[in-house]
């Protein structure tokens, strides 16, 4: 029965509006048509930012309690609404219903942490007088919001990562726009409605719907943006970074995550949290993990494992409950993805389960022996592919762990606490997780990696501190 086009509107400054041009909303798994947004123009953007330069004065003036019970509220409303909201996530993206259901989880608890921040936007007394000559000064400083926050989102979490930039954003007294992955408009639309019907005033936030440089650009250049908070491709990134001008920028960026197990380690336990990390959302996770270095002396045991619990994955409709991992967010990624692994096979990788395509579906793949010149070796695959490694001792596999230009997160399988030490002190990454994949993350703790993998933190207070400036005040007392 094909879907009732309701044809959404974008989320323009409080206001639900629509435009002449739209885009079509479409389902990976059958690309059929699940709804039409706008497709806003670079006049849309800037009517935006015209309206947003009051929304700041408006979001600036809430009192915390105020940014508080709204944030809250946006949070009961999702809780209330959960099914819709993972129907959404699971229509308009690649995950399964169950991926979604934790997605819209995750949200919950990162608007709820964000209400939380509000009240823990602190600033600190000053001891002027460690100056000599500034015995009769008194003073302190504080944190103010910065004004406009311009936020990208990409498409594989298009809930969670976009409440991470609104949620910290109206948290710490900033207006935020949002321009959500062309793709998956429609849960960052939900948002926006979360918002609205738990009163936000209007200005403080859009959505507004369209294409990445068209009304991007608008965004990115814009004087009156003071922040561009970007989640995407390392391309897009660099691009964004270089068209921003002098702005604050949060960049977080893609990866190529690698996990060393070692001889020591629980083989069961990390062949389970390996081929979770590997193949979440199909392996279109900034998280994903994508190398694993195996100490040679366990790996038959653990490759053995690791190849049989992948083939048991249950690959399809992604609306069923029994489903463990559905499509690629187009064909177009699949056939991407595809390439990769074929490039390495004929350089002699060895495939030992997966390499398949059917329409946008990629079966999960493990490939071994990868050349080091394969373009699947340095690059994110972003796909549900993952590559073991044999290694001979721990020194050489953080040297190898190390050898792209990503360092998002790492995983370590160890019992050893020197070895763990070891690989906490010399693995070039942003986290590091002894006894889980790089596939593990928490919303309130800090977010980002080194190199390639982009530039600041998420993770709420640490947004919260990128979104704001620090006011420093001095009293000179009369003698
Ligand atoms: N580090 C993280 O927290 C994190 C989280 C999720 C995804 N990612 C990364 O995102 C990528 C996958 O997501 P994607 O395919 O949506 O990324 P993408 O870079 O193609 O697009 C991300 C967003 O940027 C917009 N965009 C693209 N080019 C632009 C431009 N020139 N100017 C302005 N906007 C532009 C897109 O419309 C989209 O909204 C992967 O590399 C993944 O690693 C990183
Ligand atoms: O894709 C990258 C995400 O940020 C990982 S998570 O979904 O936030 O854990």
């Amino acid at each position: 029965m094909p879907t009732q086009l309701t044809g959404q509107k974008m989320f323009l400054a409080g206001k639900w509006v629509k435009s002449d041009r739209t885009i079509e909303v479409r389902d990976p798994q059958d690309n059929s048509i699940i709804d039409i947004v706008p497709a806003a123009s670079a006049e849309d953007m800037m009517n935006c930012i015209e309206e947003a330069k009051d929304g700041a004065k408006i979001a600036a003036s809430m009192p915390v309690h105020e940014r508080m019970r709204i944030v809250h509220a946006a949070a009961d409303y999702i809780e209330n609404h959960a099914e819709k909201y993972a129907r959404t996530i699971a229509r308009e993206g690649s995950k399964t219903i169950r991926e979604a259901t934790i997605e819209v989880a995750r949200c919950i608890q990162t608007l709820r942490i964000s209400a939380e921040e509000a009240r823990r936007i602190h600033g600190e007394t000053i001891p002027f007088d460690q100056m000599p000559g500034s015995e009769n000064r008194v003073g302190y400083f504080y944190r103010f919001p910065i004004g406009i926050i311009g936020a990208i989102t990409p498409f594989n979490d298009p809930l969670n990562l976009v409440a991470h930039k609104v949620g910290p954003a109206i948290a710490s007294g900033n207006a935020i726009i949002v321009k959500p992955a062309t793709v998956t408009p429609l849960s960052a639309l939900l948002l926006a409605e979360a918002f609205a019907e738990a009163g936000l005033p209007s200005k403080v936030l859009s959505v507004i719907t369209g294409y990445g440089s068209e009304i991007g650009d608008v965004l990115v250049t814009h004087p009156a943006i003071r922040m561009i908070s970007f989640t995407g491709g390392l391309e897009a990134g660099e691009e964004i970074s270089r068209k921003a001008g002098l702005k604050k920028i949060s960049m977080e960026l893609g990866s190529n995550s690698p996990v060393i197990v070692l001889e020591d380690a629980d083989i069961e336990a990390a062949v389970e949290s390996t081929v979770s990390g590997s193949f979440w959302a199909a392996g279109q996770n900034c998280l994903g993990v994508q190398r694993i270095y195996v100490q040679e002396s366990i790996l038959e045991a653990f490759q053995e494992k690791f190849v049989k619990t992948t083939k048991e994955y249950n690959i399809g409709d992604k609306q069923s409950e029994l489903t463990d991992m559905g499509p690629l967010i187009t064909e177009k990624e699949a056939v991407r993805v595809e390439r990769m692994v074929n490039e390495a096979i004929e350089k002699g990788a060895v495939l030992l389960t997966g390499g398949k395509r059917n329409g946008a579906f990629y079966s999960p793949t493990v490939l071994t022996d990868v050349p080091e010149n394969c373009t699947i070796a340095k690059e994110e695959i972003f796909g549900p592919v993952v590559l073991l490694y044999s290694v001979s001792d721990l020194d050489t596999a953080i040297r190898k762990s190390n050898d792209v230009d990503y360092g998002l997160q790492a995983g370590v399988f160890t019992n050893d606490l020197g070895k763990a030490h070891k690989a906490i002190a010399k693995m070039d990454v942003g986290g590091i997780m002894i006894n889980d994949s790089s596939d593990y993350r928490i919303d309130a703790m800090p977010f980002g990696g080194t190199k390639n993998s982009g530039l600041g933190r998420e993770g709420i207070k640490f947004a919260i501190e990128e979104m704001t400036e620090q006011k420093v005040v001095c009293f000179k007392l009369s003698n």
